[in-house]
């Protein structure tokens, strides 16, 4: 069995962040563990309240899970502050011995800044250049990079910019592309366009913590990166799906992970 590490921010109401990551390792049948960088009051609304954990805390809870169980796989989301993600970086580039996701989570579905602008330099200079592949979204890819992006070939060239900071691959997730939800890979040396049919729907809560989270789960399995996004691409897709048929909460309503099993074990109501 693959043993899994989500490095992030925990949603206290379960769509994203912590909870989305350890629920797409369990319906991906593999051992999730977390090292929580910030506890947030959350609702499918918005965020009242952020709790940084101390820099202390997040490198005692790596070391916990790094002596005992060292991952086969790990993604990192919300990192909050400049030193956590330096404190992040600095742990992982000693002990990392598995392929590294890097979802640079900076903004939330609902409008909450999730990373302090100060940090931005962090990613740049230490995460990124340990990861296998970074999973910006379209904003997040324009402040890494600082080029706009208005159509697909802006998607490619902001993914060759973002390749230079020294990381493995990196894709460019179109989720906030109006017409379609179109991702583009750039490994290295090629382009993967994977195109995925756009659901309508208001509930994209945690949709690239999932992502993330999936495609640690496919690389952790040995996959290349190229097949690790089509099966990680066919998992969002899912849990998308039915997220829009299932709404929760009030505002954006999380994606939902049961569908991976709902054909096996029936309806769960
Ligand atoms: N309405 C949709 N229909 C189909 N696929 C979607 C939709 N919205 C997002 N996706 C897909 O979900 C994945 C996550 O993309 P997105 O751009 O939403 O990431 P994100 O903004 O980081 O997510 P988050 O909402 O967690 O911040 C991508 O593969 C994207 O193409
Ligand atoms: C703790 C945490 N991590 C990540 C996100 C981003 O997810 P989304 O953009 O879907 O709100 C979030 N809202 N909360």
């Amino acid at each position: 069995m693959k043993k899994l590490l989500t490095i992030a921010g925990s949603d206290s109401s379960g769509g994203a962040g912590i909870q989305a990551d350890l629920k797409t390792f369990a319906a991906l049948g593999t051992y999730g563990m977390s090292a929580i960088c910030a506890l947030t009051a959350q609702n499918t609304q918005g965020v009242t309240m952020v709790v940084n954990t101390p820099e202390e805390m997040v490198e005692a809870q790596l070391d916990a899970i790094y002596s005992d169980i060292p991952p086969d796989g790990v993604k990192t989301g919300m990192l909050s502050t400049s030193g956590i993600t330096k404190t992040v970086a600095s742990y992982l580039e000693k002990h990392l011995a598995s392929p590294l996701v890097v979802d640079p989570v900076m903004v939330a579905t609902t409008g909450a800044v999730l990373l302090e602008k100060d940090a931005i330099e962090a990613y740049k200079t230490k995460l990124i250049p340990l990861a296998t592949l970074i999973t910006p979204n379209i904003p997040e890819a324009e402040v890494l990079s600082g080029m706009e992006i208005h159509s697909a070939d802006d998607m490619r060239a902001a993914a060759k910019k973002l390749s230079l900071l020294g990381c493995q691959a990196v894709l460019v997730k179109g989720g906030h592309r109006v017409e379609d939800a179109m991702d583009i890979l750039y490994d290295g040396s090629d382009f993967h366009v994977y195109k995925g049919e756009r659901i309508e729907t208001d509930n994209t809560h945690g949709t690239g913590c999932t992502l993330s989270s999936a495609l640690a789960v496919m690389l952790a399995r040995g996959l290349s990166i190229a097949d690790a996004v089509t099966g990680a691409k066919k998992y969002i897709s899912g849990a998308i799906k039915r997220g829009a048929a299932d709404s929760v909460g009030h505002g954006n309503g999380p994606v939902h992970h049961f569908w991976f099993y709902e054909d096996k074990w029936g309806d769960m109501e």
